[in-house]
């Protein structure tokens, strides 16, 4: 019964991730541009450290896109009619994930920059 329940539940979080990349074209632009910077990190023999640090990067973005999403779904649900509170709540989870996108290309400069071009 519990392993049933928790194999459930884990089926509904993987579909709410393919939700997320089966609609949401930013999600796909993220989780592509993720995997080229991750595989391009490995060729270029980054330590594991480093690695470590792009996938956290990678992933902190890819995260910020899945409750903006979220919170998307959810300020459509209580407030189909605009409203400057649901604007709010939609513009800041946008702002969380330009803040997130921002600090990992910041990281993807300081992490490429002396591999590629020095
Ligand atoms: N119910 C609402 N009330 C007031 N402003 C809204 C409302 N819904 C959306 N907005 C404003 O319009 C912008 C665009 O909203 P829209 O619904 O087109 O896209 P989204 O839900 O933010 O994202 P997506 O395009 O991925 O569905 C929002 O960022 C917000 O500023």
């Amino acid at each position: 019964m519990r392993s049933k329940s928790l194999f459930a539940s884990f089926r509904y979080a993987l579909a709410g991730v393919l939700y997320c990349l089966a609609t949401q074209r930013n999600m796909r632009i993220h989780f592509i541009a993720g995997a080229v910077v991750l595989l391009l990190a490995w060729r270029l023999q980054f330590s594991g450290t480093e690695m470590i640090l792009l996938l956290l990067t990678v992933v902190a973005v890819l995260v910020a896109e899945m409750f903006n999403t979220a919170v998307e779904k959810v300020v459509d649900l209580a407030s189909p009619h605009r409203h400057p509170l649901a604007k709010m709540a939609k513009d800041v989870a946008a702002g969380a994930v330009l803040v997130t996108a921002l600090a990992s290309v910041a990281v993807g400069f300081i992490l490429f920059y002396p591999r590629l071009f020095r």
